[in-house]
């Protein structure tokens, strides 16, 4: 499915309500699965990769009831899963082979993971390595690398696993793991990941030891039943707040915004950008803090990002990337290598589409260099099956000065199925 952009020719204007937290549905669905007694999710992301961890997790012989936003899961507790007698497709989610192998490490039984193409390509060894020093017994290609895995686990040792990456899904699955292993088990990451984990495992009654950068579970502790509140994604939200931003004139509210400190570096990359922001009715919800935002839209500044701030705003790269082609000032965007493991090489996929449209964008190792501001002009571009890059897109296509092609969007599903119909309630 292709799908044309027209130039807005009107400011923007209203307020939308984030769908619910990607990460934090996929963890819900997951700990509710292995908790004692029945779990309630209000607020669940119904996007393709959520989708995804449920599917795998009924042929893990779990009863999930989907009622729209609102998921019951019967628990079957730590060691009540299934053998199954099906492969278990990821489709196009990282986190749920990731975070799901930390589970399946910790069962008896033989299990196979596999999902799309590009899953295919993603790194695994992360996972599967501490996995093994537990003592899980994990194969794949590449000597467990990359898709399919098959995994048997049980008898786990905890360890403590200094990761070389931050990365939450490594720092998930290790953790998962744990509560399967004797001892207690550690994670160390170079900078801090997001915390949902960690946060949603202490809801669902498991004690959980943190530092700054340090997260540990003592083995054989039971989860409960439990009822979680899923906040609105703020990766999403940063795709409305740009659209915002960008479109002359507009002043929109995005509202349901999770404001997990370990989530919201895009929104502290807005503000230094000089984005006219004003964030209120703060509150907390399910144990996550939450938000709305209004933005104006208004002049833009270039900005610097790397370091600890890279894993905050990790998968708002590119639409960051889309607002400082307009920004003036060279932006300079370094220690994001990760950028290249994800759904594409969102370090290429992004310099090359922008530079579709007349931006003027140079990749670097770990990053991208950004001279602004450059006007945009319409054309055809590629989402290369990646959702953030289509929806990233689709919005250069609303300040470009002709229509913008942008190729297969059915991909935004993935994490946004509304993303075009909240636009167009903006753009109305
Ligand atoms: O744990 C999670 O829910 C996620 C962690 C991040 O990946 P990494 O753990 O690979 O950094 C992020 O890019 C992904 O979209 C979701
Ligand atoms: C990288 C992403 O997700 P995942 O790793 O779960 O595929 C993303 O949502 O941008």
């Amino acid at each position: 499915m292709h799908k044309t952009i027209d130039t807005a020719l009107k400011p923007l204007q209203g307020s939308v309500t984030i769908p619910g937290d990607k990460s934090i549905s996929h963890r819900a669905v997951l700990f509710a699965a292995i908790a004692e007694g029945p779990s309630v999710i209000k607020g669940f992301l119904n996007g393709q990769d959520c989708l995804s961890t449920i599917s795998c997790m009924r042929k893990l012989g779990v009863k999930i009831e989907e009622d729209g936003e609102i998921i019951r899961v019967e628990g079957k507790g730590l060691h009540g899963l299934n053998e199954p007698s099906e492969i278990l497709d990821v489709g196009n989610s990282g986190t749920t082979v990731r975070l799901l192998s930390g589970i399946l490490a910790g069962q008896s039984f033989s299990s196979v993971m596999t999902g799309d193409e590009s899953i295919g390509r993603r790194p695994m060894r992360r996972v599967t390595g501490p996995l093994k020093m537990m003592n899980a017994s994990i194969d794949g290609r590449d000597f467990a690398n990359y898709t399919p895995l098959c995994m048997r686990g049980g008898s786990l040792q905890g360890v403590h696993y200094v990761s070389p990456v931050a990365s939450a899904q490594v720092k998930s699955a290790v953790l998962l793991a744990g509560l399967y292993a004797q001892g207690v088990t550690r994670v160390t990451e170079p900078h801090k990941s997001r915390d949902h984990t960690e946060r949603m495992l202490e809801t669902f009654g498991v004690k959980v030891e943190t530092d700054e950068v340090s997260a540990a579970v003592s083995g054989g502790q039971k989860l409960t039943g439990s009822e979680v509140d899923v906040p609105g994604d703020v990766s999403s939200a940063v795709f409305m707040l740009a659209a915002g931003a960008l479109v002359p004139g507009s002043e929109i509210t995005v509202r349901n915004v999770g404001m997990n400190p370990t989530r919201t570096g895009a929104i502290d990359v807005l503000k230094r950008m000089n984005a006219d922001m004003h964030i209120h009715s703060e509150r907390m919800l399910g144990g996550e803090p939450v938000a709305d935002i209004t933005i104006k839209s208004g002049a833009l500044q270039a900005v610097t990002i790397s370091g600890g701030e890279i894993p905050r705003l990790i998968d708002e790269i590119p639409v960051l990337a889309l607002l400082a082609t307009q920004a003036e000032g060279t932006t300079v965007i370094k220690d994001a290598a990760e950028l290249k493991v994800k759904e594409t090489n969102r370090i290429d996929t992004v310099v090359n589409q922008l530079n579709e449209l007349g931006a003027d964008c140079e990749a670097t190792d770990d990053g991208m260099i950004i001279h602004g501001p450059t006007p945009l002009k319409g054309g055809k571009v590629e989402s290369f099956h990646d959702h953030r890059i289509g929806m990233t897109m689709s919005l250069a296509g609303l300040i470009a000065s002709d229509k913008v092609l942008v190729k297969d969007t059915e991909a935004i599903a993935v994490s946004y199925p509304g993303f075009y119909k909240d636009l167009e309630k903006l753009m109305n």
